[in-house]
Order: structure tokens, then C-alpha cells, then sequence
């Protein structure tokens, strides 16, 4: 017997079916606490501010093999094969440390390969690090539905399943259905499976998806910004208005527009040291300039 989508997701049903989840909760390697204890830390914090992300002196250093396939992350490797052949570590973050407060957007630029997408996910807990720490007051979320759509269904369907797997409950999922469509700009193809969208159609529908949550810290990678021209700067709004109603705010873009209107601080790595922390226009100069210089 064929089960219908819509008995599927019935829990009178069936109570059993649980939706995949859509931000991973691999993040054990991430220490939560509570900002009272925080401030325990030896790094300076503004005690007139809430401090939501901590990275204290963090490492990490991938192994790879001299062919330049990856061997795994080299702090929890280490303890199991303490020297393997043919294989070269990469450096890939040298000691970053900084505090992120409540209400902040903070911005991560430097170079191709300098280490940003490490430090994100370092933050959101996917990558260990080799020393040093990083704390924080939530689990952070990194901002996608990829896991939890099915491309054979339709597109008001993963609505549906991507609503759930978000943790909303069905009478929720139905009060955003039509906001989703909207902001998606897929009203006639709704009723399509997504498997018909072109790239961009289904890029819009996830992030639609995954932007009508709000988060705590929210980790956005600049593939999220999809879409023509127009979407690009819906979505960026869409971006600043989660970051307005939510605590705090990762960014990383090589758009450095994108970087002036979505952040209010910018961390600059170049290959895996930190240049700088401050405000957007002083550190995007400073990152233009040495850009000019190394060409
Ligand atoms: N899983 C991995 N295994 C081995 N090395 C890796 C792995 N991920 C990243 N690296 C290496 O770590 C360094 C930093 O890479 P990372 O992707 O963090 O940089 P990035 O600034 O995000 O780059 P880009 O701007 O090109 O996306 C690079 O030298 C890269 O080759």
C-alpha cells in the first residue's frame, strides 16, 4: 500500500515520522554556556555586553595526503594514528580570537583558501579544533534546508517537510505556506516538484524555507545570497531582518557590497592569521589595499 504524503505527516497517523533535521546537531564539540560563565574566560569581554560567541586561540589543522585528498581533522586523528605516511598538515587557522556580542553581524572575508569557511564551521561545531576553544551561549545555526527536501515532491510539499524539520508545528507550517511562496517568487510553480526548478528556483525555495526562522546565532554562507539581481537584494534584507529580530549574525562573503550592507563588523583572515576586527569601512580598505599590493 502506497502511503499518502499527507498521512504521512499526520502524527494521529503516523506519531513515528520525524522529519530529517535540517541543522546539524553535530556540534558536540562545541562547548554551550551560559554568559555568566563566559565571563569567566581570560579573553577580555565588555561587561556591559551580552556575549553570545567566544573563540579563544583556535586552531586547526587538516591532514592531507600528499595527493591532496583529505586524511580527516587532524585533532581527533592525531590521537588515533600518531604519524601516517605521505600525509602534509595544513594550517588552516593560526590562533583567531575574538568575542561576538548580542545583536551583532559580523562579517569573515580574507583571501581564496585564508580560512573563513573553517572558522564557520568551527563555530557551528563541524570541524574540532586542534587547540583552543570555542564557546557558545546556543547551538549555532547554520543557515540552510538542503537535508530535509525531497526533489520528487512538490515544492509546496518541502514547504511542508522543511517547516517541520525546522520544528514547526503544522498549524505553523500553514500560517507561513503563503509567505514562503511568496518571498520564493514560486505562486505558479508551487505545485511542480522541485525536481522541474532550475537551480535558482530551488536556491530561493530553501532559503524562503530556512529565513522564516528566527535564530539565536545564525552562521550565513555567501551561496545563500542566490538568485538574479533582485532576489540577491531581498535576501540580503531578508538576511539584515533575521539578524534585527535574532541575536548574532556570521557572514562570509567575497562581495564586499554584500559585507557593507549586511554587517556591522568584519573579521579579516589571511591565510589562517587574523588581520583584523573592526568596522566594516576601515577593515575592507585595509583588505582592499593588500589585495592592490599582492597583485
Ligand atoms: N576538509 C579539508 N581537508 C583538508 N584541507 C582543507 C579542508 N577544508 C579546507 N582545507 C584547507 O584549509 C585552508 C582554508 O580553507 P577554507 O575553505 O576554510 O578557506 P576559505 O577562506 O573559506 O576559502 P574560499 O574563499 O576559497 O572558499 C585551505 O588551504 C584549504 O585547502
Amino acid at each position: 500500500m502506497r502511503i499518502s504524503f499527507d498521512d504521512l505527516i499526520n502524527p494521529d497517523l503516523y506519531p513515528e515520522y520525524e522529519p530529517a533535521p535540517i541543522f546539524s546537531d553535530d556540534t558536540s564539540f562545541i562547548d554551550v554556556v551560559k554568559p555568566e560563565q563566559i565571563k569567566n574566560s581570560d579573553l577580555h569581554v565588555d561587561e556591559f555586553r551580552q556575549p553570545v560567541v567566544i573563540v579563544d586561540n583556535l586552531h586547526v589543522k587538516y591532514e592531507v595526503f600528499s595527493s591532496g585528498k583529505a586524511v580527516g581533522n587532524a585533532g581527533a586523528r592525531r590521537l588515533l594514528q600518531p604519524k601516517l605516511k605521505g600525509v602534509r598538515t595544513v594550517h588552516a587557522l593560526k590562533g583567531i580570537t575574538f568575542v561576538a556580542y548580542e545583536n551583532e553581524s559580523i562579517g569573515v572575508i580574507g583571501s581564496n583558501g585564508s580560512g573563513k569557511s573553517t572558522l564557520l564551521k568551527a563555530i557551528t561545531g563541524l570541524t574540532p579544533p586542534s587547540s583552543g576553544s570555542v564557546y557558545a551561549r546556543s547551538r549555532p545555526s547554520l543557515l540552510g534546508v538542503g537535508a530535509a527536501l525531497i526533489p520528487d515532491l512538490s515544492g509546496d510539499k518541502n514547504i511542508t517537510l522543511g517547516g517541520l524539520a525546522l520544528g514547526y508545528s503544522r498549524e505553523q507550517v500553514e500560517e507561513m505556506r503563503e509567505d514562503i511562496t511568496r518571498f520564493a517568487e514560486l505562486q505558479e510553480f508551487i505545485d511542480l516538484p522541485m525536481s522541474t526548478y532550475s537551480s535558482g528556483m530551488s536556491a530561493r525555495l530553501k532559503f524562503a524555507i530556512a529565513a522564516s526562522k528566527k535564530h539565536d546565532i545564525l552562521i550565513v554562507d555567501e551561496a545563500l545570497a542566490v538568485g538574479d539581481a533582485k532576489f540577491k537584494k531581498r535576501s540580503e534584507a531578508k538576511i539584515r531582518e533575521i539578524r534585527d529580530s535574532a541575536g548574532t549574525i556570521f557572514n562570509v562573503s567575497h562581495s564586499m557590497n554584500s559585507i557593507k550592507e549586511t554587517c556591522d563588523r568584519v573579521i579579516w583572515i589571511e591565510k589562517g592569521v587574523q588581520m583584523m576586527d573592526g568596522d566594516p569601512d576601515t577593515v575592507i580598505k585595509e583588505y582592499q589595499k593588500h589585495l592592490k599590493a599582492k597583485k
